[in-house]
């Protein structure tokens, strides 16, 4: 995850400069304007996972959708404006600093020959343990480095500078005191703003777990967590957030309130389709693929409800939300129209922020919904189907550029054996630790799926069979030295694969078969190792 210092300092400019207006000239538009490009910076901030100006960015917020009110509110008291001026410098004291620790990694890294114009936000590749007993997580610090983590430990007044990534702190709880740890939550905040803080073995204390919430610390974990539920955390954490940017398609007639939407829906880079003529509705459905749709009530020859009716007649469209945006007031026809299809009902004038929510929420949870339907709900993973279909697309296309393909089978080694002695539970957590790290180590281009049971297929795009040996064998021993924690002991699990390339043909069922047939004979060789498939000698 990756965002660029300028687009960053372009937006807290944006939302200093709508400030500065309003303060000049104290109307309602300005304030919407203001509320607008604070909540595009927020958006931002979150996105790309910088916590503590966040927490800064969105303090700010709250208090201006507090005051947001309509024209009869503004100009606001003096004292509602103090108030906004004194959060405002509080965000740009953070901004300032968070934009020089950028600026000097970057100059660190132009010294090591590494100069790019992009800042890495956290990605989470590193991670920081504070802990007057470091010595007690050396296993989980160890287990995060099997899933490629740089996890290391530090003492709270030598922290090295940051290098590449932006850090993850953890801050371990054992043996401070209520007044020590906020002030040591207090002292990192205020050194590393942009840093997720996670607390580590926090008592269940509603006070200490308030104010180390309201202190700045994103998660506390509890005292009794297991180290494999907080290695699973931190890897969830880690995991890259879906950046694709949302698909709204807006079905309404005046041009006028259609660029209003759009406006509000722009500063969060929100990619919009339009249509004046609700007629038109099945084949933008088809063209644009939109997550949500926003429909007007009253349009001529066709009303919202009729054209809502219409797209649910095709189950394809049977889930996707509708959220009429209308200036009806009549409730009863309020209620009809989502009894006959919508999932909301916003009156107009809107507020632009509350819009951004809802239409954030909304698309969030039909991704979510959509992801059930392709992926495997224990790993994440694409599930048997879904893989089918992306290992055929691939291979197709990596053939048209003329460029080599593997897919290769995986399969943990005695699982049976595993279910058996430590449960079918500790046997769901191996098969998620194999999920976490192939997709630590693979590359996003990389396809990933659960076959079934112990059962993963991998495709690598422009990769040859004898490449692909050397990766899935880095993980294959990284896989092996895991600590599986089970009550007071560990184990171990390894894996077996079989892979085979586009050499051996230019199907993907064949190849996954080919793939199959070696990962048999990894098995027959004792497992644990890499088998690849040949081509026959009489093969054409
Ligand atoms: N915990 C858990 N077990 C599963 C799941 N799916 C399948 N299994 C079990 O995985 C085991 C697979 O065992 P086998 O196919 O006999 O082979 P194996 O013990 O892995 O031995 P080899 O593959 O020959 O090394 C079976 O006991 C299944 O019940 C699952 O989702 N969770």
């Amino acid at each position: 995850m990756s965002y660029s210092p300028l687009e960053l300092a372009g937006k807290h400019q944006s939302v200093e400069s709508c400030w500065e207006s309003y303060r000049k000239r104290p109307e309602f538009e300005g304030f919407v304007e203001f509320v607008i490009s604070l909540n595009s910076l927020t958006e931002f901030l979150q996105d790309k996972g910088l916590a503590g100006l966040t927490h800064a960015g969105q303090s700010l917020e709250q208090l201006a959708l507090s005051l947001f009110g309509d024209d009869s509110n503004h100009p606001l008291p003096a004292e509602a404006q103090v108030e906004i001026s004194g959060l405002m410098a509080r965000l740009s004291q953070a901004m300032q600093q968070h934009l020089a620790d950028v600026k000097l990694r970057q100059e660190r890294r132009a010294v090591h020959g590494e100069a790019g114009p992009v800042a890495d936000a956290p990605g989470f590749r590193s991670i920081w343990l504070l802990s007057k007993q470091a010595e007690r997580w050396q296993d989980m610090l160890a287990q995060l480095g099997y899933f490629g983590m740089k996890a290391s430990s530090h003492h709270y007044h030598e922290l090295p500078p940051v290098m590449d990534d932006m850090p993850m702190l953890l801050l371990d709880a054992t043996g401070c005191e209520l007044e020590e740890w906020q002030h040591r939550l207090a002292a990192l905040r205020a050194q590393l703003p942009a840093c997720r803080i996670i607390g580590l073995s926090m008592r269940a204390e509603f006070n200490l777990l308030q104010s180390s919430l309201a202190g700045g610390c994103d998660i506390c974990l509890l005292e009794d967590t297991p180290v494999d539920q907080i290695v699973a955390r931190l890897l969830e954490l880690g995991e890259p957030v879906d950046l694709e940017p949302f698909r709204i398609l807006i079905v309404e007639d005046s041009l006028t309130a259609t660029k209003l939407v759009q406006r509000a829906l722009d500063e969060r880079q929100i990619s919009t389709q339009a249509i004046q003529d609700p007629k038109q509705v099945l084949h933008a459905l088809h063209q644009f693929n939109p997550e949500l749709i926003l429909m007007d009530m009253h349009m001529p020859g066709c009303t919202g409800v009729e054209a809502t009716r219409i797209i649910r007649q095709d189950n394809h469209y049977l889930s996707i939300p509708i959220v009429y945006l209308s200036g009806e007031t009549d409730v009863a026809l309020q209620v009809e129209a989502l009894r006959l299809g919508g999932d909301l009902f916003l009156t107009k004038p809107f507020n632009p922020v509350f819009l951004n929510a809802i239409v954030k929420s909304k698309v969030e949870r039909y991704r979510a919904l959509r992801r059930s339907m392709y992926h495997d709900s224990l790993t994440g993973l694409l599930n048997h189907t879904s893989t089918k279909t992306s290992l055929e697309a691939s291979l197709s296309s990596m053939l048209a550029q003329g460029q080599p393909m593997t897919i290769a089978m995986i399969d943990i080694d005695h699982f049976k054996r595993v279910n058996d002695t430590y449960g079918h539970p500790m046997g769901d957590q191996v098969i998620r630790s194999l999920a976490w790290l192939l997709r630590q180590r693979l590359r996003k281009t990389d396809i990933v799926g659960r076959y079934g049971g112990e059962e993963f297929v991998v495709g690598l795009p422009g990769v040859d069979a004898a490449q692909a040996q050397g990766i899935l064998d880095r993980i294959r021993t990284d896989f092996a030295c895991i600590r599986h924690p089970y009550r007071d002991q560990h184990f171990s699990v390894s894996f077996s694969a079989g892979a085979a390339d586009h050499t051996i043909s230019g199907d993907a069922e064949d190849l996954i078969n080919a793939a199959d047939e070696a990962l048999y004979h990894a098995k027959r060789e004792g497992r644990n190792r890499i088998h690849l498939a040949r081509r026959t000698p009489n093969a054409a």
